[in-house]
């Protein structure tokens, strides 16, 4: 996909999820450039007179919202929200998803389980058959040879995430590492996410099997969209 069909792609799904946002509502405000359009979206309809609030996934995502005017919140204040949108860096067919190349994937998969309804904004080349992208886990510093060595014993092949304007490893919104691990195919994302997450100083991985019964995902295609849910 060119880069202008891959904006305008995003934009329409990012517009189109902006749409679905109810007056009223608290929302979770995923990270990333697709959702960044919602965003923009949502300051016009709050322009408009639309009454929101945001819960933010990062500093980023918080930055972003005070751009276009969207009033925010915290989950301490709302731990059950309407809403979550969030993008995604792979979307299977049962709507298990890989997320977390903007590292923002814990505080992400918090917020995704706070949410009554997720939707998932992404374009089109984002939709797979199976799983086969890099599983970011965000791990305590002081876990990280641990981890990657257990991220080893699972099939995985860990590479800690150096920054790209810092020297060394990259340190997420809560002070921790990221490894990006690739097992290649997952053939069974569901058990990778739970044994992931029971291997000690793991905080959360990019692997989000959990939600798909509350999901709908939004696809856009240059100008066009298809929304899809497992209902
Ligand atoms: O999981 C994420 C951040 O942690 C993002 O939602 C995901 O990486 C997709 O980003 P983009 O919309 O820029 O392609």
């Amino acid at each position: 996909m060119d880069a202008s069909l891959l904006a305008e792609s995003k934009r329409t799904a990012g517009y189109r999820a902006a749409e679905m946002v109810e007056d009223g509502t608290v929302i979770g405000l995923g990270t990333g450039s697709t959702v960044f359009f919602a965003m923009e979206r949502l300051g016009e309809r709050i322009g408009d007179g639309l009454s929101i609030a945001g819960v933010p996934t990062s500093y980023q995502a918080a930055q972003r919202a005070r751009e276009y005017g969207i009033p925010l919140t915290t989950l301490d204040e709302h731990p059950e929200i309407a809403l979550a949108i969030d993008g995604a860096d792979q979307v299977d067919p049962g709507l298990c998803l890989i997320k977390g190349r903007g590292a923002a994937h814990l505080r992400e998969k918090c917020v995704a389980d706070a949410a009554d309804a997720v939707i998932i904004v992404i374009d089109a080349a984002k939709m797979t058959g199976r799983l086969d992208a890099v599983v970011p886990v965000e791990v305590l510093p002081f876990a990280c040879g641990l981890v990657s060595r257990r991220l080893k014993d699972l099939g995985g092949l860990p590479a800690l995430r150096e920054g790209v304007k810092k020297d060394g490893p990259i340190i997420t919104d809560n002070g921790n590492f990221v490894i990006d691990s690739d097992f290649g195919e997952i053939p069974d994302p569901v058990s990778l996410e739970r044994q992931i997450a029971g291997i000690p100083g793991v905080l959360g991985s990019g692997l989000f099997t959990t939600f798909s019964g509350k999901i709908r995902v939004v696809v856009g295609e240059g100008r066009e969209f298809r929304i899809v849910s497992l209902q």
